[in-house]
């Protein structure tokens, strides 16, 4: 049996769809669109301002986010209510691995059509972090040694998997995998710190 390791929708998730969108949109148009960049910023620059006038706050944002025990949902890489998140959905395996399915586009370009190593690195991060709490015992990264050993692509599904492999008193070691069409593109291993910080409460 398999779970879903996502937490509830809410209403900003949309949102964050849709400010995901733009981004991918303007990357795509560029300047060689006949898009009026110009209004488009005023018109970006106004929903803006709303935001802002509307926000609680900065400390009682920070409770919110941090609220319940479980994963979150404002991080870079999987939060849905973050629009610089892919977002990636992971399913968590009883073997104890997790996975998660995304395809990236423009955003996330590095080498020509293909993803930017730090962005593998940050997906790899998180999703070692996901499969320590899917395996009940987390920590802080103390280490990551990444391994790039073929071009992410970009515009293609991708396969992203962790596993923890062991822990012992602090110390957790964790493995996870990028692929693309079965092809294993980025490998990495991770040594985790058990030292949880406070929540914001
Ligand atoms: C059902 C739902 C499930 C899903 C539920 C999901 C939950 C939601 C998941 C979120 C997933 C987020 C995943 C993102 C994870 C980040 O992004 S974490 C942010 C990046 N990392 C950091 O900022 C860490 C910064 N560093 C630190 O805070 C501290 O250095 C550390 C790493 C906590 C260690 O500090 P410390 O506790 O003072 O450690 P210390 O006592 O000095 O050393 C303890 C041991 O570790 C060793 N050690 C410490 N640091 C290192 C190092 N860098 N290298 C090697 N050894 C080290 C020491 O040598 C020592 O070894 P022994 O002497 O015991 O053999």
């Amino acid at each position: 049996m398999t779970m879903d390791l996502q937490t509830e929708r809410c209403g900003v998730d949309g949102a964050a769809a849709a400010a995901r969108r733009v981004i991918d949109a303007l990357v795509r148009a560029g300047d060689i669109s006949g898009a009026d960049m110009a209004g488009i910023a005023d018109r970006l620059n106004a929903v803006a301002d709303d935001l802002e006038a509307q926000a609680p706050p900065l400390r009682d944002r920070l409770v919110n986010m941090w609220r319940g025990d479980g994963n979150t949902r404002h991080d870079p890489a999987a939060g849905p209510e973050n629009p610089i998140a892919p977002p990636l959905a992971y399913t968590g395996r009883p073997d104890g691995s997790i996975e998660s399915d995304v395809t990236l586009g423009l955003p996330y370009q590095g080498p020509p059509s293909s993803v930017h190593g730090g962005v593998s690195a940050l997906l790899l991060d998180h999703t070692l972090g996901v499969a320590n709490g899917w395996a009940g015992t987390s920590g802080m990264t103390a280490e990551l040694t990444l391994r790039y050993h073929h071009p992410t692509p970009l515009f293609e599904p991708l396969t992203v998997t962790a596993r923890q492999v062991s822990v012992d008193g602090r110390k957790i070691r964790t493995t996870g995998a990028i692929a693309a069409a079965g092809r294993t593109c980025v490998t990495a291993e991770g040594l985790f710190i058990a030292k949880p910080l406070p929540r914001p409460r």
